[in-house]
């Protein structure tokens, strides 16, 4: 079989950053400025990379960005004080808490404390739940960027069987109720289901997030496949690489996604996207208020 297509997530983002940018600028002239708020707690080298790139990101189309540091030994209820102020902060139009959290801290209790009128994260039960309804409402960065890459490389979903690797709140879990919103029958595996390649060679779309180094190998893919690989992982020379052994798997996949420059440049693109539907959501509202 050939070389896969490669999904170019760098570029596929960039085009979707300039529409948002526009939409930014039209915001803009009706006097709205788009604001984000990222906290980040302590000092983990990663998510201060991610959260430089993010307010990098922002700055690069318009949307104020405002970084909230804590230290690491920060208390549960200052950091939720913080939230809370942020919820009632009229500039802000998006909060997102960087994870993980230090271990003291209960992730859950902080996430559901952000406003889901303000959660661009679309981590919050509330999102959530609605999400599994099929109600509008922020959907998480990284599963929303993987149906946006979908979408631009004009692969069909309806009827395709989509095995997904790994169960996490943030990516597997939603990961799975989009493409089954888009017709595809979802199946979920994790590191305890029993032989895996059995069930990953039936799927015509692999999405690996199991968070573990070159794991999904030519032995996992069916010829033909597509595989989207959003994991992130260091080997031993600190560079970065995904889930999927890339080198194998792309002689075998008709299309395959990159790490670096797959789904990671969709996570910040699809963050500022819904910032953006977010202040645009304030504007209406602001209008019905004064009934224009
Ligand atoms: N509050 C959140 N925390 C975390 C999220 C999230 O969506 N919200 N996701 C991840 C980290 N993450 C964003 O925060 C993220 C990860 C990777 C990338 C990315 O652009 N990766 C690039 C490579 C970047 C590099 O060189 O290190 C790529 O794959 O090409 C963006 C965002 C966990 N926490």
């Amino acid at each position: 079989m050939s070389n896969a297509m490669i999904i170019n997530g760098k570029e596929i983002g960039q085009e979707i950053r300039k529409s948002v940018a526009e939409e930014v600028a039209k915001l803009k002239e009706q006097g709205i400025t788009p604001g984000l708020a990222v906290i980040l707690v302590g000092d983990n080298p990663a998510s201060q990379t991610y959260v430089r790139n993010k307010q990098k990101s922002c700055e690069a189309i318009g949307i104020y960005s405002e970084l909230i540091k804590l230290p690491e030994e920060v208390s549960e209820e200052e950091l939720l004080a913080q939230i809370r102020s942020l919820n009632h902060n009229d500039n802000i139009h998006g909060i997102l808490v960087q994870l993980p959290l230090p271990g003291h801290i209960n992730e859950d209790k902080v996430i559901a404390t952000i406003s889901p009128e303000k959660d661009v994260d679309g981590f919050s039960p509330v999102s959530v739940g609605k999400m599994m309804l099929g109600q509008e409402t922020y959907l998480p960065c990284t599963p929303y960027g993987v149906m946006k890459l979908l979408e631009y490389a004009q692969i069909d979903i309806a009827g395709k069987h989509a095995v997904i690797v790994g169960r996490s709140h943030i990516v597997g879990k939603p990961m799975g109720q989009l493409l089954l919103q888009k017709d595809a029958t979802v199946t979920y595996t994790h590191s305890k289901t029993p032989d895996l390649p059995s069930i990953t060679k039936q799927a015509d779309i692999i999405v690996a997030a199991v968070g573990r180094p070159n794991f999904i190998t030519k032995e996992h893919v069916k010829p033909g496949a597509v595989v989207i690989d959003v994991g992130i992982n260091r080997d031993e020379n600190n560079k970065l690489i995904g889930d999927v052994n890339f080198a194998e798997v792309e002689q075998l996949a008709s299309h395959i996604t990159p790490v670096p420059g797959g789904v990671g440049p969709m996570t910040i693109t699809m963050l500022l996207y819904n910032t953006v539907q977010s202040a645009q959501k304030t504007l209406s509202q602001d209008k019905k208020h004064k009934n224009m």
